[in-house]
C-alpha cells in the first residue's frame, strides 16, 4: 500500500470514529453515557500505570484557599522558572525582588530520590447559571501531579511532606504584606506599605508597652489558648475623636506583628452568608479590621428594634413580609450576623487573627458588641498630651527638648487638640526646616484653640443662663396660672355654695339671708312687685 492510500484509509477510519462518537453523545441517553465514562476510565486505569493527584485551589466550596496550593505554588516557582515557557511574575518584598510561577496550563517536571514526576497546572471554568448579558465566569485553579504507581509510598508519604515544607519556607522567605479589601463576596489585595509603628505612634510610653506586650504575648500564645480551649484570636476596639490615631494604630499592629490586613466595608457585604464566607477567605496571621463600625451599618440595637418591629408585624399581619426593593438593595448583615463573625464557630476556623474595631462614638454601639470575649481589650484614643507631643517633636523635628516645650505643656493641659492636628504644625514649615517655626505655629494654635474654647465656653454659660432663666419665667408663669385657676375655683364653689344655701334657707323658712343682712321672702317681693 502506497503511503497516499494509507493516509486516506486512516483519515476515513478516523472520519467515521469521530461520527460514531457524536452520534453517540447526540442520541444516547445520558445515563448509559454516564455509565459508559465511568468504566471506559476504569479500563483506562487499568492498563494506565501513572497515579494523578489533584491540588484545587479551594477548598470547600470556594471557602478556603488551600493552604497545600499556595505551598506547592511557590514549591513549583524556582522549577518554573528554569522549565515553564509560559510563567506569571510577581514582585515580592517591598518591591525589591521578582518571583516567577507557572501559567496555567503549563507543565514542569521534578525529581525526588532519583523518581521523576511531573506537575502539571490548569483551570476548570464554570459559568453562573444566572441571566445576564455579561455571564460570570468561575475559575478553580488547580495543580496536578503525576507519578509512577510503583513510587506511591514515596511520593504520597515523604515527597509530599517535602513539598509543603519547602514551599511554606519559602513563602515566609517572600512574604510581603497584603492589605486586602473586599469586593463583593471576594478579596483583594495590594501589597502592604504603611510605615508606622509603634515607635512613631505619640501615646503615653506605659500604656503604649502595654498594648504592644498584649499583642506580643497574643502572637506566642498558640499553646495557651490550645490548653485553654479558646480560639487563636483577640478583638481590639479603639475609640476615640477622629484624628487621633486609630488607622495608625491598626498599622503600627500589622507591622510589629507581622501579619497581613483584612479591610472589610460592611457595606458592600450582601448578607451573614457572605460575611461568613469572606471570613472563612481570610488567612491565618491577619487582621480583620472594621472600620466606623457605627456608621457602617445600623448596628445599634438593631437586635432590639428588629424584635420591636418584628412584634408590631405580628400583631398586625400575621404573614411575614416580602423586603421592600429599597432594603432589598441594601447590605442585609444584621447585628447577630456581625456577632458571630466575631465570636462564633465560624471564626475559630483559622487561628492567629486579631479582630479590630474602630468608633468614633463608642456609646453608640450594642453592648453585646463590644463585651469582653468579643472585643477584648478596649483602647482610648484621646486628645495629645504632652507625652505625645514629645513623640511627635521626636519624630518630625528630631527634638529631645526645647525651651519652648514649657508654654506647650502648660497649654496641651488646657485645650483639646488632636495628634493630627498637632502632627500638621509640626511639618516642615521652612526649606532649612527651622523648628522653632514649626513651635511657635503650634503654640499659635493652641492659644488660639484656647481662646475659642474660652469663648465657645461663655457663650455656653450664657446660653445656659439664658435657658435656665426662660425656664423659671415659663415655671413662674405656670405658678401663676395655676393659683388664678384654683383662686377661680374657690371662688365658684363658694358662690354656689351660697346659692345651695339661700334654696335652703328658703325651702325651710320661707325667706333668705341674702348676705347682706336684709331678708327676702316670696310675700316680700310679691309686695314690691304689686307697689
Ligand atoms: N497617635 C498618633 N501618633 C502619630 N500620628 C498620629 C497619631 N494620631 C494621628 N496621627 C496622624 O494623623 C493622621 C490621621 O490619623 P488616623 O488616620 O490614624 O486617625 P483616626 O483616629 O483613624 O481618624 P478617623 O477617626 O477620622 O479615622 C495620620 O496620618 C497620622 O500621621
Ligand atoms: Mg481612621
Amino acid at each position: 500500500m502506497n503511503p497516499a492510500d494509507m493516509f486516506t484509509q486512516v483519515g476515513s477510519v478516523i472520519a467515521s470514529v469521530m461520527f460514531a462518537w457524536a452520534m453517540f453523545k447526540q442520541y444516547c441517553p445520558y445515563s448509559v453515557q454516564e455509565y459508559f465514562d465511568k468504566y471506559s476510565k476504569r479500563a483506562f486505569t487499568f492498563v494506565y500505570p501513572y497515579i494523578q493527584i489533584s491540588f484545587n485551589e479551594f477548598t470547600g466550596d470556594r471557602f478556603m484557599r488551600s493552604e497545600a496550593y499556595s505551598a506547592i505554588e511557590n514549591y513549583l516557582g524556582s522549577r518554573s522558572s528554569t522549565q515553564a515557557k509560559r510563567l506569571k511574575a510577581d514582585v515580592v518584598k517591598n518591591s525589591q525582588s521578582v518571583v516567577l510561577s507557572m501559567d496555567d496550563y503549563e507543565e514542569v517536571g521534578d525529581e525526588f530520590q532519583g523518581v521523576k514526576l511531573r506537575w502539571a497546572s490548569g483551570k476548570h471554568i464554570s459559568k453562573t447559571q444566572s441571566v445576564s448579558f455579561y455571564p460570570v465566569t468561575d475559575e478553580k485553579k488547580y495543580y496536578k501531579l503525576t507519578f509512577h504507581k510503583r513510587h506511591r509510598q514515596l511520593i504520597l508519604g515523604d515527597y509530599l511532606n517535602h513539598v509543603l515544607k519547602e514551599g511554606n519556607e519559602i513563602k515566609v522567605r517572600n512574604r510581603q504584606r497584603k492589605l486586602y479589601t473586599n469586593s463583593g463576596s471576594y478579596w483583594r489585595h495590594v501589597v502592604f506599605q504603611h510605615p508606622a509603628s509603634f515607635e512613631t505612634l505619640a501615646m503615653e510610653a506605659e500604656r503604649k508597652q502595654e498594648i504592644v506586650d498584649d499583642l506580643v504575648i497574643f502572637s506566642t500564645a498558640e499553646d495557651f489558648y490550645a490548653r485553654i480551649g479558646r480560639a487563636w484570636k483577640r478583638g481590639y476596639l479603639l475609640f476615640g475623636p477622629p484624628g487621633t490615631g486609630k488607622s495608625t494604630m491598626i498599622a503600627a499592629m500589622a507591622n510589629l506583628l507581622n501579619y497581613d490586613i483584612y479591610d472589610l466595608e460592611l457595606t458592600a457585604v450582601k448578607d451573614n452568608t457572605e460575611l461568613r464566607k469572606l471570613l472563612m477567605e481570610t488567612t491565618t496571621r491577619s487582621i480583620i479590621v472594621i472600620e466606623d463600625i457605627d456608621c457602617s451599618l445600623d448596628l445599634t440595637g438593631q437586635r432590639k428594634k428588629k424584635k420591636e418591629e418584628e412584634g408590631e408585624r405580628d400583631e398586625k399581619d400575621p404573614k411575614p413580609k416580602l423586603p421592600k426593593e429599597e432594603d432589598s438593595k441594601q447590605s442585609q448583615v444584621t447585628l447577630s450576623g456581625i456577632l458571630n463573625f466575631v465570636d462564633g464557630l465560624w471564626s475559630a476556623c483559622r487561628g492567629e487573627r486579631l479582630i479590630v474595631f474602630t468608633t468614633n462614638f463608642v456609646e453608640k454601639l450594642d453592648p453585646a458588641l463590644i463585651r469582653k470575649g468579643r472585643m477584648d481589650k478596649h483602647i482610648e484614643l484621646s486628645y495629645c498630651s504632652f507625652e505625645a507631643f514629645q513623640v511627635l517633636a521626636k519624630n518630625y523635628l528630631r527634638l529631645e527638648s526645647h525651651h519652648l516645650f514649657a508654654r506647650i505643656q502648660e497649654l496641651l493641659g488646657e485645650t483639646k487638640m488632636t495628634p493630627a492636628e498637632v502632627a500638621e504644625h509640626l511639618m516642615p514649615k521652612t526649606i532649612t526646616g527651622d523648628a522653632k517655626v514649626c513651635l511657635e505655629s503650634l503654640i499659635g494654635a493652641l492659644e488660639k484653640a484656647k481662646e475659642d474654647a474660652i469663648l465657645k465656653a461663655e457663650e455656653e454659660a450664657k446660653e445656659k443662663e439664658k435657658e435656665s432663666a426662660r425656664l423659671k419665667a415659663e415655671e413662674e408663669a405656670k405658678e401663676k396660672e395655676k393659683e388664678k385657676a384654683k383662686a377661680e375655683e374657690e371662688a365658684k364653689e363658694k358662690d354656689s355654695s351660697a346659692a345651695e344655701n339661700a334654696k335652703k334657707q328658703v325651702k325651710e323658712n320661707g325667706f333668705c339671708d341674702n348676705g347682706n343682712g336684709e331678708l327676702n321672702n316670696k310675700e316680700n317681693k310679691q309686695e314690691g312687685f304689686s307697689h
